[in-house]
């Protein structure tokens, strides 16, 4: 597929925003080694750009950076592409709101997906970005359709951005890559938390009621909402 000069200026922009957002994955301390991975949507085609698989974040720039269609081929860069680049093209392909998908073995997110144990809506940030529990997905194979499939049937119903695959990690969703990394970040914050709270006794449950008007406030109300 050869790519016009507008779609490859778009496409350098995304690229240089989806390396420097792998940087917040180390920086977050998501990451070890090479395990993880951000993509973004192509705003109007039918392309995403992701890592390449296997390459230290250090020598993670723009550059090294690969264009794929939404079924995962290479259409632009010279490295192969992410293992998981599967799972993200299926999510682009079946929920179009999404632009932006990340996965991480963070360490307490992953201990809970370890478990097939969703993340209760204990705590108001809990409520804030998950809109309630976080759920659990199925086993899922790597390489193919099948952990895009699980997400997508998971998160599908929800108003969570993060699903725990389990036996895997999480995986997370936003309207742009940056969204889904806040989605990361936040998801392992609040398993870390929630797990503490169990080792000290029980977790109290907020109310139904209470957590839709804290979404609320959220998607409504908080921060700059000119920025959201
Ligand atoms: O869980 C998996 C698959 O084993 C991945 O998340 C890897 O841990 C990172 O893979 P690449 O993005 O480097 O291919």
């Amino acid at each position: 597929m050869v790519l016009s000069t507008a779609v490859l200026d778009t496409v350098e922009q995304i690229c240089h925003t989806v390396a420097d957002l792998h940087g917040e994955l180390t920086r977050n301390e998501l990451v070890i080694w090479t395990a993880g991975n951000v993509s973004a949507r192509v705003p109007g085609e039918d392309l995403m750009v992701i890592k390449p698989s296997g390459v230290s974040y250090d020598e993670l720039g723009a550059e090294k950076m690969v264009v794929t269609d939404l079924y995962g081929e290479l259409v632009h860069g010279s490295l192969a592409p992410s293992s998981d680049t599967a799972a993200h093209a299926y999510v682009y392909r079946h929920m179009p709101e999404v632009g932006g998908v990340v996965h991480t073995h963070s360490t307490y997110a992953t201990a809970w997906a370890a478990r097939g144990e969703p993340i209760p809506c204990v705590l108001t940030m809990i409520a804030d970005e998950f809109g309630g529990e976080i759920p659990v997905g199925p086993f899922a194979m790597i390489g193919d359709d099948s952990i895009g499939r699980g997400i997508v049937e998971t998160l599908r119903g929800s108003r969570s951005p993060a699903v725990l695959m389990r036996n895997h990690g999480p995986f997370t969703v936003g309207k742009d890559a940056r969204s889904a990394v806040k989605a990361a970040v936040m998801v392992e914050d609040v398993a870390r938390t929630v797990h503490i709270a169990h080792q000290l006794g029980n977790p109290m449950p907020l109310k139904q009621e209470d957590i839709d008007r804290l979404h609320e406030r959220y998607r409504n109300v908080y921060g700059q909402q000119e920025a959201r």
